[in-house]
This record gives C-alpha cells, structure tokens and sequence, in this order.
C-alpha cells in the first residue's frame, strides 16, 4: 500500500512556527524507509500525520494532503484507518493497553477488539510468541517486563494486526544489539509478506542493511530523499543532522586521505569486503 505526501506543513496547536514545513514524499508500496534526522527535527511528528493522529488528536494547523492507496487519509473510518496504518509509540510502555494481565493476552487484545475469530486468534498468538521469542514471558504481566521486552511485545501487537503500512517510531531503542538485529529480521520478513514499513532509527547500519530508502529530515523539512545507496553515502548527511554507516566514514575519510582508490563508497563490510577485492 502507498502513502503520498503532498505540500504537508503543519503547526501543533497554540504554536506560531510550523514543525513540518512543505513536505512532499511518496513512499512506495512493499518498501522499507529509513526516517533519520536529529533530534526535534519533526520525525514523530511526521508519524502522526502520516497515520491521521495529526490532525485527529493532537489539531493544530494541518496544509496539504496525505494520500493513502489512491483515496485522502480524512476519508477512512478511525478503526479503519488503524487496522491499515499501524504504529508503534517511541515509548514502549505507552503502547500496553493497561487492561491485559499477560503477554499473551496483550498480543490477542487487538484481534479481540476487531472480532477476529477465537481459532485463527491462537494460531496468530502462538506464531509471534515464537517469532518474537516471547515464549518464556508469555504469562508474565506486561507491566513486570524490561523496556526491551516490553518493545518487542508492543511490536508483536502491532504486527498481530497484519496491517499493510507499520510506522515504527524507534523500535530498538531499549534493546540490545542481539535482540536489535533480530528485530530488522522480523522488518525483513515483513516486507517479504509485501509490508510497507517506515522505520524511525538512529541505527544507520542497520539501516544500510536493511532498507530500501531514506528519508533524511531536517528542521522539519525533508532535506534527502532517495535509495540507501544515494542517500548513506552522500557526506552532506553529516552537515543535516545525520549520520552515515560506519564503514562508510571510514572509507570516506580513505579516499579523501588517498589511502585507497575506489569509485563508490561502501555501505556494508561485505560490499567493503568485496570493493577491497577489486582494489587488489
Ligand atoms: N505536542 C506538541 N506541542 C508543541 N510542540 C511540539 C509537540 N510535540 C512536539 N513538538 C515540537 O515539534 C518539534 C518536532 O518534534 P518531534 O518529536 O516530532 O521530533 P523528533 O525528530 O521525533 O525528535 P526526537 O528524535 O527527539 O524524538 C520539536 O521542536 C518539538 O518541541
């Protein structure tokens, strides 16, 4: 599914300056985009607008159009337009629904409020439990977990949902590198079954592994846009706020020091691997 952006610039209420400032941006369906930028740089906000909680909740000062698949984002229905657009808090313990007693029942809750049938429901549960490896905290009260733990049941309850886009604000924020790059695994799988996923991360190595684009913002402006490739191996990122993988800095500085000659800059250590093959 898509989500079009057009001429966005929005104002939180009681504000005089706009947070979000002409913005246009077409993501595409079944791809993985990076959201980086600094901080305040208008990425949650962005989030909310890109699943109506701007200007439903939040009001203030909305210009411009968000499109989703083809029709304007006022034209669905609230529950719809959640069970198409699913969205994990930057805060994991914001996402419990407070009313559950176990992990297991926090995951059902969503399916349970839309009616999904009792059978399909534990066959659902059953399979995140496995795939976010819950199983050992499946009867524990979400309140009793770890931040970490906590993010990955807030994620396995949106994605229990199935919904077609996922904005998902700083997933791994409270978690270790493990059960980081276990999460980009679980994004990767997800876009094998043709999700569309916004990722908000500061992990730009993950990031380069992983997705398809980025979106770059800057003061509230979208000041890059483009492949993983156009957009992490461009030093301009450094000057607007972001960072750039690793190995690509590294290489970077190399090739300014003319300790090496290569005609592209690598993203990973495999395609640096490879690049230093070619140099031999
Ligand atoms: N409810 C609000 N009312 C007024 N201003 C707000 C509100 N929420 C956020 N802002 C302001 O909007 C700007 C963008 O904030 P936002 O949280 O969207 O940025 P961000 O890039 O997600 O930041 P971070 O990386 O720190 O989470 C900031 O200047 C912030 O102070």
């Amino acid at each position: 599914m898509s989500l079009t952006l057009r001429n966005i610039t929005y104002t939180y209420p009681l504000e005089t300056e706009p947070v979000i400032k002409d913005l246009s941006v077409e993501i595409e369906s079944g791809k993985v985009y990076g959201l980086i930028g600094n901080n305040e740089s208008g990425k949650t906000t962005l989030c909310n607008i890109m699943r109506g909680f701007i200007p439903s909740i939040y009001q203030g000062d909305i210009q411009g159009e968000v499109i989703i698949n083809g029709q304007a984002i006022e034209a669905y229905e609230a529950g719809e337009l959640a069970s198409v657009v699913g969205y994990s808090f930057q805060n994991p313990f914001t996402q419990m629904s407070g009313v559950k007693e176990t992990v297991y029942e926090e995951i059902a809750y969503g399916m349970e409020n839309l009616g999904v049938p009792r059978q399909q429901m534990i066959q659902k549960v059953a399979e995140l439990i496995q795939l976010f490896k819950l199983t050992d905290l499946q009867n524990k009260h979400p309140f009793e977990l770890s931040g970490g733990q906590k993010q990955r049941v807030a994620l396995a309850s949106i994605v229990a949902l199935d919904p077609e886009i996922m904005i998902l604000d700083e997933p791994t924020s409270q978690l270790d590198p493990q059960s980081t790059e276990e999460i980009f695994e679980i994004v990767q799988l997800l876009k094998k079954q043709g999700k569309t996923i916004i990722l908000v991360e500061h992990k730009v190595d993950l990031l380069a592994e992983y997705c398809d684009a980025i979106l770059l913002l800057e003061g509230g402006k979208l000041a890059l846009a483009g492949t993983v490739k156009e957009v992490l191996t461009n030093p301009e990122v450094l000057k607007l706020g972001g960072q750039l993988p690793q190995v690509t800095q590294f290489f970077l500085k190399a090739v300014a020091e003319n300790k090496v000659k290569i005609d592209r800059l690598p993203l990973t250590l495999t395609e640096a691997y490879g690049l230093l093959q070619e140099v031999d």
